[in-house]
């Protein structure tokens, strides 16, 4: 059975982060219209039930399609305006509980999973400042070959629909994302990390299949996203 994947068509997603601030006269609302194909929420530190809840209920009137992306079973919310559910296993974690481990516990504990509506982004995180490297003591310590052969695996041997290749908070190296895009045939891959504006979104769409922008929308707003997504669009 082929189950068709929405993120196919994609050029970008914007992240947002619920404990995070909007710029001052930015709502909910003017992210949703920016052109983005997809929102996505989550974030590694600060996340709760209530904060996911509130920017989902605050997108899920516009017409765009949401996914959660949660940082620990524990913040996984049931609500019909989600798409569904964007799963992270982290390839380079330093633990098997970021690879697999928190994916056992969930399904353990709740039971009566929504598998049509889930689905699971096989991260490599690279930049080792960030809190998804702390929180999941992953090995940052890649070069292009070891990146290329992770989105390898995660392709042929875990049969992973989504590579993510995450550089939250600092621009990545043009090389290690172009390495990681010629690795991968049938995967979509996903870039984060850095993107400010039109160049810096270009050049990692020039390479990834999908961009992902974050702290832009919470730092910046409405206008310097928009141009990343005409970037995505253009490239
Ligand atoms: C099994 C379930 C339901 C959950 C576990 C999922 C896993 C393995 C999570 C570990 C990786 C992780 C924390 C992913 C969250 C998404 C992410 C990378 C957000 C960006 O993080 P940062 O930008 O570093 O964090 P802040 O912006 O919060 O500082
Ligand atoms: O916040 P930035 O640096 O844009 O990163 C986006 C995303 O990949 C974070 O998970
Ligand atoms: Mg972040």
């Amino acid at each position: 059975m082929t189950t068709a994947c929405p993120w196919d068509d994609w050029n970008h997603i914007l992240k947002i982060d619920p404990d995070k601030e909007l710029p001052e006269g930015v709502t909910y609302g003017d992210l949703c219209a920016t052109g983005t194909d997809a929102i996505e929420v989550g974030g590694t530190m600060g996340i709760t039930e209530e904060n996911m809840e509130a920017v989902v209920e605050a997108c899920a009137e516009h017409d765009v399609p949401l996914y959660q992306e949660p940082s620990n079973p524990e913040v996984v919310i049931d609500n019909r305006a989600l798409e569904g559910y964007l799963i992270p296993t982290v390839f380079n974690a330093g633990s098997p509980f970021w690879i697999t481990g928190a994916h056992k516990e969930w399904v353990r504990l709740d039971g009566d999973m929504d598998w049509d509506r889930t689905w699971t982004e096989a991260y490599i995180v690279m930049n080792p400042e960030a809190d998804v490297a702390t929180y999941t003591e992953a090995d940052c310590d890649l070069d292009a070959e070891d990146v290329a052969a992770y989105a390898e695996v995660a392709e042929r041997m875990f049969g992973q629909e989504i590579v993510y290749l995450e550089y939250s908070g600092m621009l990545g190296d043009e090389a290690i994302v172009q390495a990681a895009s010629e690795a991968t045939e049938e995967s979509t891959l996903f870039y984060g990390g850095g993107i400010h504006d039109y160049d810096s979104a270009a050049k990692m769409a020039t390479h990834a299949d999908v961009i992902v922008v974050g702290d832009l929308a919470h730092d910046e707003g409405v206008e310097a996203v928009r141009e990343t997504v005409e970037a995505a669009r253009d490239a």
